[in-house]
């Protein structure tokens, strides 16, 4: 018997339609316009019908850069425009990082799909020293986050932590400009910008712990927009959209809507889940930790066991006291 006639050359997306036109809401940074064009680049190949267009915008969480995100209002502020130019129409989709989603997103929105991620772990930046290891009692290390500065306290006590805010290029000019002896960032946007050969070396997950969602981007569309939904699913990564799913559960379980020490990292290893998450104060000076294995089909009740056993370990407290 012959195989039933199939062409396996025909390429897996020539049964999806795409709209004539799809209009892209971006934020203007560099790392952002470079996300927007890769999801543009990727549509056009796969609908070559379809014009897609970028429409710049600027969120308040660009414009705020003198005080710490997580007192003005966390993540929500890079969305927030993004999801009125959904909302009016001007826009179809927009491409987030999946690190600056908010955990939970209104009834209107939803992400159409997460693509395959990018190295998901924080860089070691620095023109003096090769490794965290390397640095000298006292010596300054720039951050912004909540999550790398609690782990930093917990395991480097004796190196100085002072924050940094701005884009990748002005956190990477106050390095060079000698403001501090190294700085953490994420690999990924390094990498996506072409800027891989700043980073001395890579900070393994038990050292820092990657943020939830760190290295995936999103694509969110009106949950009402069913052509565009479906024309995102190409775009979308299994194992990452469970992965980051995953680690969304436990900080949407932990963190609500304030600035949590906080890391959730999942990967899919041998067919399984492995999840790792940690709650910290600010300083270091408590640090609970936890992992769970399980199904990939069962991430978000894996995030939220994970969640529970912080609890149970205490997590509360630690909440309590971030106020
Ligand atoms: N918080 C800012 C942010 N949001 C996304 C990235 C780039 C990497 C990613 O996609 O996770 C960064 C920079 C950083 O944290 O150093």
């Amino acid at each position: 018997m012959s195989p039933p006639n199939v062409s396996l050359s025909a390429p897996a997306s020539s049964s999806i339609s795409a709209p004539e036109r799809i209009v892209i809401a971006t934020r203007e940074s560099r790392l952002a316009l470079w996300q927007a064009e890769h999801v543009k680049a990727r549509l056009e190949a796969l609908y070559p019908a379809c014009r897609v267009v970028l429409l710049g915008m600027t969120t308040r969480g660009d414009q705020i850069l003198d005080r710490p995100l997580a007192k003005v209002g966390g993540k929500g502020l890079f969305v927030k425009e993004l999801e009125t130019a959904l909302l009016d129409g001007t826009a179809d989709i927009a491409v987030h990082s999946m690190k600056d989603v908010p955990m939970t997103l209104g009834d209107e929105f939803t992400l159409g799909c997460i693509s395959a991620r990018e190295i998901p772990l924080d860089a070691f930046v620095s023109n003096r020293y090769e490794s965290l290891a390397d640095m000298p009692p006292g010596t300054v290390v720039g951050t912004s986050s909540l999550r790398r500065e609690s782990q930093l306290h917990a395991q480097y006590p004796f190196l100085a932590v002072t924050s940094l805010r701005g884009n990748l290029d002005t956190r990477l000019r106050k390095l060079d400009e000698g403001q501090y002896d190294a700085i953490i960032l994420a690999a990924a946007g390094l990498k996506r910008l072409g800027l891989g050969e700043r980073i001395r070396s890579t900070l393994p997950a038990e050292i820092s712990l990657p943020s939830a969602g760190q290295g995936a981007l999103g694509i969110e569309c009106l949950a009402n927009r069913s052509d565009i939904v479906e024309c995102l699913q190409p775009l979308n990564d299994v194992d990452t959209s469970a992965c980051v799913r995953a680690e969304r559960a436990v900080a949407r379980a932990l963190a609500g809507s304030c600035e949590v020490p906080l890391g959730a990292y999942a990967e899919v290893r041998a067919g399984a889940l492995w999840l790792r998450g940690f709650v910290a104060l600010p300083d270091g000076s408590r640090i609970l930790r936890s992992e769970r294995e399980g199904a990939v089909e069962d991430a978000e009740k894996i995030g939220r066991e994970l969640a529970e056993d912080l609890r149970a370990q205490g997590a509360e407290e630690i909440l309590a006291e971030l106020g």
